[in-house]
């Protein structure tokens, strides 16, 4: 579904990505791995064509890449602290909402999908509490709850779990895999524990200097993507 072809990233006259192929077919969940500086979230900011890139396509289905076919879901989770959660989700819908839509609350079928998405990441009773109010891996939950009432094809997670604690990844990484495997969604999440690809991931890419060096399945060993201590 999700086709990033020939991506090539520069900034000013180093290249970080060299043409780089990745595939995230829907019910797949996808990890991104690799050491610090190795391009990966170069690679999702250019699949949401939020940095230029100096050569390559990226298509769903075949089609250009459209802006409500991706949704992002951050390491710094970007909800607005003072609203309630469900508004937070809501705002998910505001890209296919006319202008103003939203200025007196949102009308009553969105509020009624924003739930369901609450639902489905298990923070239904939850929807009338400050967003502020909530713990990190909940925030992170909302956010992902978000993603999904934007109705996507894609999902891009830039390393969603780095500020949240073993457990509260190890859920909000079974979430990005349900969402795949349930909706059919293609996910494509960077991460920094090759152990939670392993375990949640249904294929593994590893970047190193801006190059794809591996790409297969998400239990295979990933030591060669790592510097060792010696030649750190
Ligand atoms: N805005 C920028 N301007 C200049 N160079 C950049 C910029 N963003 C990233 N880079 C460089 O591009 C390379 C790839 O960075 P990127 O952030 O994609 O790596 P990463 O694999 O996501 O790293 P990390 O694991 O540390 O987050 C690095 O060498 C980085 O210094």
């Amino acid at each position: 579904m999700l086709a990033l072809s020939g991506m090539t990233v520069r900034y000013g006259d180093r290249t970080v990505l060299h043409g780089v192929d990745v595939t995230v077919a829907g019910g797949e969940l996808l990890a991104v791995l690799g050491a610090n500086g190795s391009g990966k979230s170069t690679l999702l900011r250019a699949a949401a064509s939020l940095v230029p890139v100096a050569a390559g396509r990226v298509t769903v289905d075949g089609r250009p890449c459209g802006r409500l076919d991706l949704a992002l879901v951050f390491q710094r989770i970007h909800l607005v602290q003072r609203r309630s959660v469900l508004d937070n989700v809501c705002a998910g819908a505001l890209g296919r909402l006319p202008l103003g839509a939203s200025l007196f609350g949102f009308p009553r079928d969105v509020r009624e999908e924003a739930m369901a998405c609450l639902d489905r990441v298990g923070l239904a009773d939850r929807a009338h509490d400050r967003a502020g109010s909530l713990s990190g891996g909940q925030q992170q939950r909302v956010a992902v709850a978000r993603a999904l009432c934007q109705r996507p094809r894609v999902v891009l997670a830039d390393e969603p779990v780095s500020a949240l604690d073993p457990a509260a990844s190890e859920q909000v990484l079974a979430l990005l895999a349900e969402l795949a495997h349930v909706e059919g969604l293609a996910v494509l999440a960077v991460l920094h524990q090759p152990a939670l690809a392993a375990r949640h991931a249904d294929r593994v890419v590893g970047l190193r200097d801006g190059r794809v060096v591996l790409d297969g399945p998400p239990d295979q060993p990933v030591d060669a993507l790592y510097p060792t201590l010696e030649a750190a």
